[in-house]
């Protein structure tokens, strides 16, 4: 029995004969949270993509729950408890937020369209749970389009708690946040990794260094070094690597 909620085996992705991941393996453990960092094009969003289907490796595996996701289909991964965030917010503007939770939830989803399944007590105690973790509980009637930049951010998280996967996938989830709200996100996510595994992508050293258990650091489609934050601060590759990026 392996302690890894997911495996990365040997992963090459090429772009137009560009090696945009070159050989990368990487094992992240069950309810870790894990921090990516890297220069720009280190092919930091290109992992997230091969974990979640989006995009296809010409070689190598991820395997998640004994299960190669590189032969699935993204549907078929969010199914199976994989569940990823984009840099920019994605949520339904026009819909309020209680809302935009529901067409979230596996049942609604079948309906979407229509938004006529039974908000029945589960659905609403799972919802009112779901938004008092993402600080949303005082706004669930707010239509998305009026809510800050952060509050959209932490809606889209909760669009995937609600999902309850066992592993998601963040890309700068604090990219135009106010300093309040970086340190209520550190919480969020110190709080999901209770029970749930986290990779995230991160520029801001300050956030990464207040949520990090261990960080990899990518360059050039590969793992450059992994360790705590203070172990790869100290190393000299990645130094040498940040100043000559
Ligand atoms: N669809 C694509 N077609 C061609 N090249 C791509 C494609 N996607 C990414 N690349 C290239 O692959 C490399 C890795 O990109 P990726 O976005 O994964 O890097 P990154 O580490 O996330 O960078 P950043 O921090 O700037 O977001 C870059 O050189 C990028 O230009």
């Amino acid at each position: 029995m392996t302690d890894n909620i997911v495996s990365i085996e040997d992963i090459t992705v090429v772009f137009d004969g560009f090696k945009a991941v070159n050989g990368l393996s990487l094992n992240v453990r069950h309810n870790e949270l894990r921090v990516v960092i890297g220069p720009n094009g280190a092919g930091k969003t290109t992992l997230l993509d091969i974990i979640c289907g989006k995009t296809k490796p010409r070689q190598g595996r991820v395997m998640f729950k004994g299960t190669d996701l590189t032969r699935l289909e993204e549907h078929q991964i969010v199914r199976l408890g994989v569940a990823r965030k984009f840099q920019t917010p994605s949520v339904y503007e026009d819909l309020s937020v209680r809302e935009n939770f529901e067409v979230s939830l596996p049942e609604g989803r079948s309906v979407w369209g229509s938004l006529l399944f039974r908000r029945d007590a589960t659905v609403a105690k799972r919802i009112a749970e779901v938004a008092s973790w993402v600080f949303l509980d005082s706004v669930l009637r707010t239509k998305a389009k009026h809510l800050s930049h952060g509050q959209k951010q932490w809606l889209e998280i909760g669009m995937m708690l609600i999902q309850d996967p066992a592993l998601l996938l963040l890309d700068e989830p604090v990219a135009g946040m106010s300093h309040k709200e970086r340190e209520q996100t550190a919480e969020l996510l110190k709080r999901i990794a209770r029970g749930k595994s986290i990779v995230v992508i991160e520029h801001d050293m300050e956030f990464v260094r207040s949520i990090a258990h261990t960080v990899t650091v990518m360059h050039q489609g590969s793992v450059l070094c992994e360790g705590s934050i203070d172990e790869v601060q100290r190393n000299q590759r990645v130094i040498e690597v940040y100043l000559g990026a």
